[in-house]
């Protein structure tokens, strides 16, 4: 399969009186031991500090140290006019940025007000660039928590506390009146619900992203009474206590409803969570997930058949792509694309656990947790970092890779609120095909189908469990070695719709 593209990681962030433990060398090691082979970090400018000279800091920090491609987001965490004019420099040719993200969050830190957060969205729009939002009531968070701590709960149950669904729901809603939007890291149902929606009344491209952490686990162990523990799980927003939540966040997955999933990788070591002890507000914010993302949907999504392979390929790496315009350079595999490239064993078994992963963070939010499925070789660029269990990566050996605006995703086929007064026929609700031959009652197999989906995103065999009769992908007898040795006499698989996206050409 295409190797997998990590759209959120945060590497060597200082925040919150913190620096996060991965750096762009062990952070980007570990994205490649677990699959990815290219990831996109966030530039977070200080406020009242300059756009273009955070983003040569971040370039400097990353480019002598990743061992796989990477691009680059930008925070618009303040607005005035100069924000305003470096944010189209760095739209340019030569900065290559395509994604600027706004905090809704961290009042008095990177948080925009809404009239700000709106210019900023709209300047993306003129760019044709992509907004991102991270969607949660600031205010609501800082006044839950001054109640909180007044009341005296001061241990890491309280950041869960302060921040219930709603507070992410209402600012998903608020966010969804200017558009195209990315909403990153959607944590609950109820924020899900919202985006829904939203597209309902939408005329733009809604993205959503979840993470592998609310996937793979969830907040009950913000109850744990070991500190250690639950501020390890600390992150925002937070991981949710209703235990449907992870298998509601696989499903949304399948269903199109959520496109891709990230692992907001932004890691602190156990001193650096000891910064909140006594108070959960100075928790700094962040969990792994880089490394653990593909095992953990794998597991969670397609081994139990909530998900099939090739939604599995959408969902971590080509809508990535689509959606930040690097596709088909990258989340696919066909002639002129990048050799990246995974070799999955879906009958590889392993524990995750802090002991032995890769990352440089003391804890791991997965661990003991059994997953069957994992990277046997993982090519990077045509070079196999990965052999066969064993790794070998190179630090500096991945590029700095640039994502022109105006994606054929985001812009093509949708239109400017004023240009369309209507809601366009292609926005209507997704329509289920099922793995293969389409159902009777499915005329509409015929038409494309990802040009009827909601966002672009949907996945024609997207769907659940396997039909009767249908071909297992898990047990299939297609051997690459056989194809290699030529003890086969079929040199290549020519498929309708294979992992990555449509194409007449080969994979
Ligand atoms: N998510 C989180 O808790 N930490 C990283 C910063 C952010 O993305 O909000
Ligand atoms: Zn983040």
């Amino acid at each position: 399969m295409p190797g997998g593209i990590d759209p959120h990681t945060h590497f060597e962030l200082e925040m919150m009186g913190a620096k996060c433990a991965d750096d762009f060398y062990k952070g980007t090691r570990a994205a490649v031991a677990g699959g990815t082979t290219c990831v996109i970090d966030f530039v977070l400018p200080q406020k009242g500090q300059s756009l273009l000279e955070a983003y040569n800091n971040w370039r400097e920090k990353a480019d002598g140290k990743v061992c796989c491609d990477y691009g680059l987001h930008v925070g618009v965490t303040w607005w005035s006019p100069a924000v305003k004019k470096e944010m189209q420099q760095l739209t340019s040719e030569q900065y290559g940025v395509n994604s600027f993200k706004m905090f809704m969050a961290y009042k008095d830190a990177w948080m925009l007000d809404d009239y700000d957060l709106y210019c900023a969205m709209e300047t993306c729009a003129e760019l044709k660039a992509l907004p991102q939002v991270h969607a949660e009531n600031g205010h609501i968070i800082a006044r839950n928590t001054e109640k909180l701590l007044a009341k005296g709960v001061t241990g890491p149950e309280g950041h869960q506390l302060s921040r219930d669904e709603e507070v992410e729901a209402e600012a998903v809603n608020r966010a969804c009146a200017g558009a195209p939007l990315y909403i990153v890291h959607m944590m609950s149902k109820s924020a899900v619900r919202a985006l829904q929606l939203a597209r309902t009344r939408q005329r733009h491209a809604l993205i959503g992203e979840t993470l592998a952490a609310t996937v793979g686990t969830d907040g009950t162990h913000y109850g744990n009474a070991c500190f250690r523990h639950a501020a390890a799980h600390v992150l925002s927003p937070p991981l949710r206590p209703d235990p449907s939540t992870p298998q509601a966040m696989c499903e949304a997955l399948a269903d199109d409803h959520l496109q891709l999933i990230g692992s907001d990788n932004c890691t602190f070591h156990e001193k650096d969570k000891q910064l909140g002890k006594g108070n959960f507000s100075k928790i700094p914010n962040g969990v792994n997930g880089v490394e653990d993302r593909m095992a953990i949907l794998w597991q969670k999504a397609v081994n139990t058949g909530i998900m099939d392979p090739c939604r599995f390929v959408a969902v971590t790496s080509s809508n990535a792509a689509k959606v930040f315009n690097i596709w088909p350079q990258k989340g696919r595999i066909a002639v002129n694309s990048d050799a990246d490239i995974v070799v999955w064993d879906p009958k590889l078994e392993r524990t995750i656990s802090a002991a032995n992963h890769k990352q440089a963070v003391d804890f791991n939010i997965f661990e003991g947790q059994h997953v069957v499925g994992s990277p046997q070789y993982v090519v990077v660029n045509g070079r196999v970092c990965l052999d066969d269990g064993e790794l070998r990566v190179v630090e500096g050996f991945g590029k700095f890779l640039k994502t022109p605006v105006e994606s054929p995703l985001i812009y093509d086929g949708h239109q400017s609120q004023e240009e369309a007064p209507h809601r366009p026929e292609f926005l209507e609700a997704p329509v289920r095909v099922t793995n293969g031959t389409p159902s009777p009652d499915l005329g509409l197999m015929n038409k494309s189908v990802e040009s009827l989906s909601v966002s672009g995103c949907s996945t024609p065999t997207g769907r659940k469990m396997r039909e009767p009769g249908q071909r297992n992908l898990q047990t299939s007898t297609f051997s690459i070695s056989k194809e290699i040795e030529g003890l086969d006499t079929k040199t290549s698989v020519r498929v309708r719709n294979p992992p990555g996206g449509k194409s007449s050409g080969l994979w």
